[in-house]
């Protein structure tokens, strides 16, 4: 589409490098980027078509970079759909990454945990998705260069990406639990009521974004990992009230042993391609 190759000439014009893999990052965990050498950062109103993020915790910049020794680029701060962007809008940043030739995609986010199994601080690699946002990023015409009109979901995330992380985690004694995230629209938080019909659904995580980028990655043929943090036990589960400065709290709690599973997860794009 016209509309993703123009925003690939403003910001190539800005690079040296392209990027192999890119992240995007979640309420509080915009920290990441910290850890690039040589970052360049883009602000999203710099780029034409790009909308803009408004949510606290999502600082609104495109980060490039290196990371354990890869080209990176990072988005600090998603779009979600309530914040009233278009739902295209919403997975627009993932074409612009296949126009620059991402190979990976890391989704990161912050989510309410619905398993009892879970506990805040938590990370859970998402297996599966449950689109309970009833919103589809794919409606209107299809672009044929990007993928087919009718995208197979049957495998959402590369396995294969998974079971080298996982071994790596196990070697390294850092515990990473998996799930299916659960999509609302919000921005209010889910009801008690609401989280005890998800939980029949099967679902282990709740959360308001995610859902159309893990769409728009299956439709252009990205290879996907989605690591969830979970900030907090949904609705009802627990007697607290939900706040997401508390959301942005917790992500920030964990910050060294996310930082340690995102690295090992670039890591182990070496080692998937041996
Ligand atoms: O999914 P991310 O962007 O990490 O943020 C999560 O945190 C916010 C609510 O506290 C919502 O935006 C929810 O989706
Ligand atoms: N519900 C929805 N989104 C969230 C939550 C939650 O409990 N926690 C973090 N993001």
């Amino acid at each position: 589409m016209r509309l993703y190759t123009e925003m690939k000439e403003t910001v190539v014009r800005r690079l040296t490098t392209f990027p192999k893999v890119a992240m995007i990052l979640g309420s509080g965990l915009g920290y990441l980027t910290e850890q690039f050498e040589e970052p360049l950062a883009i602000d999203y109103r710099e780029i034409p078509g790009f909308p803009t993020a408004t949510v606290e915790g999502h600082s609104g910049r495109l980060v490039f970079g290196t990371f354990q020794g890869l080209p990176v680029v990072a988005m600090e701060g998603r779009f979600h759909f309530y914040e009233g962007h278009r739902i295209e809008d919403v997975s627009s940043p993932i074409y612009l990454f296949k126009e620059l030739g991402v190979s990976n995609l890391l989704i990161t986010n912050a989510s309410g945990g619905i398993n009892r199994s879970f506990s805040p601080g938590d990370i859970v690699a998402v297996t599966d998705i449950i689109n309970f946002g009833f919103r589809n990023p794919l409606r209107g015409e299809n672009d044929r260069r990007y993928g087919p009109r009718f995208p197979d979901m049957s495998e959402i995330i590369d396995f294969a990406w998974l079971k080298v992380l996982k071994s790596r985690l196990e070697k390294a004694k850092i515990d990473l639990k998996e799930g299916t995230y659960c999509w609302t629209l919000g921005p209010s938080y889910e009801t008690p009521a609401e989280i005890r019909a998800f939980e029949f659904f099967g679902a282990d995580l709740v959360g308001m974004s995610t859902v159309p980028e893990v769409i728009a990655a299956r439709h252009c043929g990205i290879k996907l990992l989605v690591l969830s943090c979970v900030t907090n036990m949904a609705s009802g589960i627990l007697k607290e009230k939900l706040t997401h400065a508390d959301v942005v709290k917790t992500a920030n709690r964990i910050r060294p042993k996310f930082t340690a599973v995102v690295q090992h997860a670039v890591e182990s794009i070496k080692e998937t391609e041996q």
